[in-house]
């Protein structure tokens, strides 16, 4: 090996060295807590930071001072943050996102907090604690990837880790101390970050804001071994790290020189982008802690005191009034937030890049450098950056589409990243960029007015998009994303809606800012500034315009103040605690939802005994023999029924595609007394379905035809496959292989939002309704998306379900289940659907309340609708339906009127 070569492998191994110690933090701590740990970087900041003190500050010997930092000090932070914020989360049951969100707080709360300590500027005197040599470091790496590995794999505690990372609650019924656990993995996890920073600090820049980020861009290598394994951690880390150092030797020539040597020099944000956008994807749950999507009622009078504020600084002079000219341009930014995360419910840690960019390209166009364009007067050359860096809204609403939570989260926060370091750092974008404000509106009292009448506008915009169906249909994609689906929301669009005009409006804020400061400053929109931010509006109430007004003025104003970092370490001080705010219409929720979740068991217990007991027995069922079946009642015709013989298209528009209506005076009387399941023309057919999950088959071959005016029930054991066919009909399972027919209409490749639109609509096991909405709003957005968009249909089936009076304006959050379930059915029929499938209706509810629900569901397949319902209710069963199939082992194994087909399989089952 040539000596060049030796050298800058050995570099690389160095780089490569302190990228998989993060990468070993990360999986770790992963791995004992199930949180992604973006506060990594700033714990390696904080680090440094500290060994510096002592050393050179303080004057200690480098061997205290690395032993208090690394031994005491590094570990002593992740068990306080276990301790003191992840663990009261994970006692409430959060999803990963609440912890997302405090993690985000921590990083932020670290960054302001070492800001304001020890001020923002960087740092050069970081003392060494080894020598540059990268064996010693390398040699320390292995050591602990190796030390790590076989703790997990071999002995006690890594069996408890394992335990406490796949279920903490069984893991704890399971006699494991998962806190104890946990606290391991995040003292581990701190002991590594302290030992990157302390390691990288002499190397680059100790400054709050820079290190940490450095930090975090190498979290690729983390995700690259699906935050499981070190050794694919490790050999990654030092591969990027090898890689880049020898690309240095390549000088390419003529125009793509800059950008690819950015590439060269940016190798772990280039695999950083890769992991986060190509590989498959890890943590996909919840979008949004349930108290960011919190409904947050204006106080009255709110908007008055907001708007004498803003007007107050135009009585104000000097440095004053220059400082308050970035609160609107901020604000505008921050309301691009309010769309994507407060009301599109999209984690968005990316939209620094945007507002960068719309600086940028304002900069460009104004300055007559943009390619291809004249010089164009500053406020054309703003609206113009504003329309160009909209479509880009695509580089995060695109991957937004089929990602949701921690997944999503890295996928904005790469492309900040990328943005950052492959346009604003390059010079060959921003060198010598000067901006000017645009003429008349030179001086600041001018510019804030101008700002004023800027921010109006992109009020009037957020406005338009937060009311009416669109804000409506957003509400309810925040709320429930399968939900909003199965409400017919085009939940695709509606997210690539929400980046875009996110976009727009970062852009127009960014601008602004730039505009205000009369430069492009790339470091105004790095990627911190987006966690910065991003925490700043879901803490102040993510949709609420009021709040990211708020919170505009707040950062400006408190980092104007002695010294910068203030707002920061107050943001992150309400991220840290944002899951723990008692109260509110969420925590309504969450108990309904728990209650809901208890109840459900007990019933799925009793009933599945059940169940099985009449599948699996010779003798007669107690439960529900056919001497004691309730026989069935023709469906009442009260004022409910005549209330849903509606004419389906009441808008006068011409029916759309789909089965023909059933011809009621066909009806001539099968089983029960109702229609023969044999006559008329199906109007849902599958056949052959089969559907695998990870290789296991859940439906091996299933036959199944719902006819109009029938009520059909599949019943089966636990596990049978009842959901997982409920899920292909309705469009949320793809089946690997058999065909789905709507009427004629070949429906296998239709998503769930397509096949309500049709005329097929359904309800969920677990409760699928939109707490954010009133129950009102709910029942409208079923009609304003359904199959036939009918707004009668709102008050129609209001009233049908006894939703009407003072039910209709209460938030759906605070409601009970029996009301709940009440309130999603309302919504599945206010699209005037033609099939309705319904997985578990009684699931929850009261005697009443099931006897209630029968009436109203007989009188539906009176009017014609084709029900399909999957119940563990075999009263329910033996009394609403005219077929019944069974399943087992995902296969429907007998069919027939329900009497019949229980009878059968008793007879068949061989006498004990
Ligand atoms: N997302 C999934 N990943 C892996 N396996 C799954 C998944 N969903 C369901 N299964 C498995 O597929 C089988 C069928 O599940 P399914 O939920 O369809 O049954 P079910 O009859 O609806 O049961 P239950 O009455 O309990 O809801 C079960 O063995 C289940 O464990």
């Amino acid at each position: 090996m040539s000596s060049l070569t030796y050298d800058l492998t050995l570099a690389g191994l160095s780089i490569g060295s302190a990228a998989a110690l993060t990468g070993i933090g990360l999986i770790v701590t992963y791995r004992a807590t199930g949180v992604l740990n973006f506060a990594h970087g700033a714990i390696a900041m904080v680090c440094a930071y500290v060994l510096r003190q002592c050393v050179v500050e303080w004057g200690w010997p480098l061997w205290l001072a690395a032993t208090v930092t690394l031994v005491f000090l590094a570990p002593a932070i992740g068990v306080a943050l276990e301790r003191f914020v992840f663990r009261p989360l994970a006692v409430l049951g959060s999803d990963p996102a609440q912890t997302l969100v405090a993690s985000i707080g921590v990083f932020v709360l670290l960054v302001g907090g070492a800001a304001l300590l020890w001020g923002q500027g960087a740092r050069d005197d970081a003392p060494e604690l080894v020598s540059d040599d990268p064996w010693g470091q390398l040699a320390v790496v292995l050591v602990l990837a190796v030390g790590v590995g076989a703790v997990i794999r071999w002995t006690r505690f890594g069996r408890e880790l394992r335990a406490v990372v796949d279920d903490r609650g069984l893991a704890v019924l399971g006699g494991i101390d998962a806190d104890r656990v946990a606290a391991a993995g995040w003292a581990f996890g701190s002991f590594t970050a302290g030992l990157t920073g302390v390691l990288l600090a002499p190397y680059v820049r100790l400054d709050p804001y820079g290190l940490p980020l450095l930090v975090m861009e190498v979290v690729a290598v983390a995700v690259a071994a699906r935050m499981r394994s070190l050794p694919v951690a490790v050999g990654t880390a030092l591969a990027i790290g090898v890689a880049q150092s020898q690309l240095t030797r390549l000088h390419p020539s003529g125009w793509t020189e800059p950008l690819l040597q950015a590439v060269g020099a940016n190798l772990f944000v280039v695999a950083l982008l890769l992991a986060a956008l190509v590989l498959p994807r890890i943590g996909t749950r919840d979008a949004l802690p349930r108290t960011a999507t919190a409904r947050v009622p204006t106080p009255p009078g709110a908007w008055i005191v907001a708007v004498v504020l803003f007007l107050l600084p135009l009585g104000f002079a000097g440095s004053d009034l220059h400082t308050s000219v970035q609160v609107p341009a901020l604000g505008v930014v921050l309301l691009s937030l309010v769309v994507v995360t407060g009301r599109g419910g999209q984690i968005s840690l990316g939209q620094a890049a945007y507002a960068g960019l719309g600086a940028l390209f304002t900069a460009l166009l104004s300055a007559g450098r943009f390619p291809g364009l004249p010089r164009l007067p500053e406020l054309a050359a703003l609206a113009l950056a504003v329309i160009l860096v909209a479509p880009l809204g695509l580089l995060t609403g695109w991957p937004a589409i089929s990602r949701r939570g921690l997944a999503l989260a890295l996928a904005t926060f790469a492309v900040g990243v990328g943005v950052s370091r492959f346009v604003f750092a390059q010079p060959y974008a921003t060198s010598g960029l000067t901006l000017d404000r645009p003429a008349g509106f030179d001086g600041d009292r001018a510019y804030y007015v101008l700002e004023l009448a800027l921010l109006t506008a992109a009020l009037l915009a957020t406005r338009a998009l937060r009311r009416g169906r669109t804000g409506r249909a957003l509400a309810a994609m925040r709320d429930h994303e399968s939900g909003a689906s199965a409400a017919g929301v085009r939940v695709p669009a509606l997210k690539l809606l929400a980046f875009v005009a996110g976009a727009a409006l970062a852009a127009l804020g960014g601008g602004m800012l730039s505009m205000g400061s009369r430069a492009f400053d790339p470091s105004a929109y790095d990627p911190v500034r987006s966690l910065l931010w991003f925490a700043a509006v879901v803490v102040l109430g993510a949709d609420s315009t009021l709040g990211a007004l708020l919170a505009a003025a707040l950062l400006v104003g408190l980092d104007a103040g002695a010294r910068g970092g203030v707002a920061a370490a107050l943001i992150g001080v309400l991220a840290v605690l944002v899951g723990r705010f008692p109260g509110g219409p969420y925590e309504a929720l969450r108990t309904t939802a728990t209650r809901l979740r208890l109840r459900r068991r007990a019933h799925l217990t009793e009933t599945g005994t059940r169940v099985r007991t009449r599948l699996r027995t010779a003798h007669a069922p107690a439960a529900v023999g056919p001497a004691e079946a309730p026989t069935k009642q023709p469906a009442p015709a009260g004022p409910a029924e005549a209330a849903l013989r509606q004419p389906a298209a009441a808008d006068g528009a011409p029916p759309p595609p789909g089965p023909p209506a059933r011809d009621r005076d066909s009806r001539t009387g099968g089983a029960g007394g109702k229609t023969d399941p044999a006559e008329g023309r199906p109007v849902l057919t599958a056949h052959n379905l089969l559907a695998r999950y990870d290789g296991f088959t859940a439906l091996a071959g299933v036959d199944l035809t719902v006819h109009p005016a029938q009520v059909t029930a599949i019943v089966g054991p636990n596990g049978a496959g009842k959901s997982t066919l409920f899920h292909c009909l309705a469009g949320t399972l793809r089946p690997s292989s058999g065909r789905i027919h709507y009427g004629e209409q070949d429906i296998t490749h239709l998503p769930a939002h397509a096949r309500t639109r049709l005329g097929i609509a359904r309800t969920f096991q677990q409760l699928a309704v939109f707490p954010t909405l009133t129950v009102a709003e709910n029942v409208q957005v079923g009609a304003e998306q359904g199959h036939v968009q009918d707004p009668a249909a709102v008050e129609r089936t209001l009233r049908l379900l006894g939703l009407d009076g003072p039910l209709r304006s209460a938030p759906a959050a605070a409601l009970p289940t029996g009301t709940l379930r009440r309130a999603e059915l309302a919504r599945a029929l206010a699209g005037t659907p033609r099939v309705l499938l319904l997985d578990e209706p009684a699931a929850g509810l009261d005697n009443a309340e099931v006897m209630a629900l029968a009436r109203v569901l007989r009188a539906l397949a009176a009017d014609g609708t084709a029900l399909l319902v999957v119940e563990h209710d075999l009263d329910l069963v033996a009394d609403l339906a005219d077929v019944v199939h069974v399943m087992a082992a995902g296969r429907i194994i007998a069919s027939g009127p329900p009497d019949h087909v229980l009878d059968t399989l008793g007879a068949e089952e061989p006498a004990p």
